[in-house]
C-alpha cells in the first residue's frame, strides 16, 4: 500500500475505520457518526457581551463543562479519528480539554476559521441586555437569531474587523466579515464541509467537530433540514456533545432521545440540558 501517512516513522494504512453496517428491512445502509460540541462557557458568556470573532478564553466553569462534555463521550465509548475546529481559542481549549478526558490527545487536529462563530459586527463587546435596553427586545432578537438579517456592520477602523487581526493574514480579503447573519455563516461554513468533512464521514473517518453556538446552529439546520423560521427557535447549550448518526446520503438517523427539530441527540442529563437551552435564549430577556 501507497499511503504517505508517516506518523509511525514509516508507511502506515491511513487512519479510517470502517463505518458501521446495519440492516434494516432486509436492507444494508452504511451509518456515520458525527459528534458536535459547542465551547465550554467563555468570559464573555459569562459577562453577557456579544462575542462573535472576539477571542476570549473560557471561563473556569467552562473549561468543566469541557471536560465534563469529554467524559461523557468516553463514558459511553465515542473514540474519534480527527478533529476540527475553529482559529478561536475558546473552541480550540474545549476540544483539548475534550480529548485529554478521551486520551485521544493524538488525534490531527485542524484549525479552520469557517469554523468560526458568527461575526457579531458592530455588536461585539456590547452587552446583551444593555442592548436590548437601548434598542428593544424584538431588535435584539432579530439580529440574534433571525436567519437572514444581519446585525449591523463594524468599521474597517475598528479591532473587531479580522482584516486588522494577523490571525486572518492568510484569508482572502473578500472572504472577512463585517458582520454576519447565520444564513452567511452558513454559506462559510457550508465551503468547508462539503469540500473536506462530509467527503472524510463518507470515506469513514469518526469526526469531532467543536466550534460555536452559531456555526453548529448553521450545521445542523442543514444537516436536519431546518426551516428559515424554525432556526430562529434553536438555541445550542456549551459544552454538551451532540451526538448524530448518519445515513449514506449523510442525511441523520432520528434518535428517539432528540430534542425536535433536532434529530441527533444530547448526551447526558437531559432535564439539565433543557434547562441550560432555556438559559441561552435567556441571555436577552
Ligand atoms: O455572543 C455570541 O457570539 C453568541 C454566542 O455566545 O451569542 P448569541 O447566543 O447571542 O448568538
Amino acid at each position: 500500500f501507497t499511503s504517505q501517512n508517516s506518523f509511525l516513522g514509516r508507511a502506515v494504512r491511513p487512519a479510517v475505520s470502517t463505518p458501521a453496517r446495519s440492516s434494516s428491512n432486509s436492507e444494508l445502509c452504511m451509518k456515520y457518526t458525527l459528534v458536535l460540541v459547542r465551547h465550554g462557557e467563555s468570559t464573555w458568556n459569562n459577562e453577557n457581551k456579544f462575542t462573535g470573532w472576539y477571542d476570549c478564553p473560557l471561563s473556569e466553569k467552562g473549561e468543566g463543562e469541557a471536560r465534563e462534555g469529554g467524559r461523557l463521550l468516553k463514558e459511553q465509548g465515542f473514540t474519534f479519528d480527527k478533529a476540527y475546529t475553529s482559529t478561536l481559542k475558546r473552541a480550540i481549549k474545549t476540544l483539548w480539554l475534550c480529548l485529554e478526558e478521551l486520551d485521544l490527545m493524538y488525534i490531527p487536529i485542524i484549525n479552520n476559521w469557517r469554523l468560526n462563530e458568527r461575526h457579531y459586527g458592530g455588536l461585539q463587546g456590547l452587552n446583551k441586555q444593555e442592548t436590548v435596553d437601548k434598542h428593544g427586545k424584538d431588535q435584539v432578537l432579530i439580529w440574534r437569531r433571525s436567519y437572514d438579517i444581519p446585525p449591523p456592520p463594524c468599521e474597517e477602523s475598528s479591532v473587531h474587523y479580522p482584516g486588522n487581526d494577523p490571525m486572518y493574514r492568510l484569508v482572502a480579503n473578500e472572504d472577512l466579515p463585517f458582520t454576519e447573519s447565520l444564513k452567511m455563516t452558513e454559506e462559510r461554513f457550508l465551503v468547508e464541509w462539503s469540500a473536506i468533512l462530509a467527503p472524510e464521514i463518507l470515506h469513514g473517518e469518526k469526526l469531532l467537530i467543536a466550534a460555536h453556538g452559531n456555526t453548529l446552529r448553521a450545521l445542523v439546520k442543514h444537516l436536519d433540514d431546518i426551516s428559515a423560521d424554525e432556526i430562529c427557535e434553536l438555541n445550542i447549550p456549551t459544552g454538551v456533545p451532540l451526538v448524530y448518526e448518519l445515513d449514506e446520503n449523510l442525511k441523520p438517523i432520528p434518535h428517539p432521545d432528540a430534542i425536535a427539530p433536532l434529530k441527533g441527540r444530547y448526551l447526558g442529563n437531559q432535564a439539565a440540558i433543557k434547562e441550560r437551552i432555556g438559559a441561552v435564549a435567556a441571555q436577552t430577556k
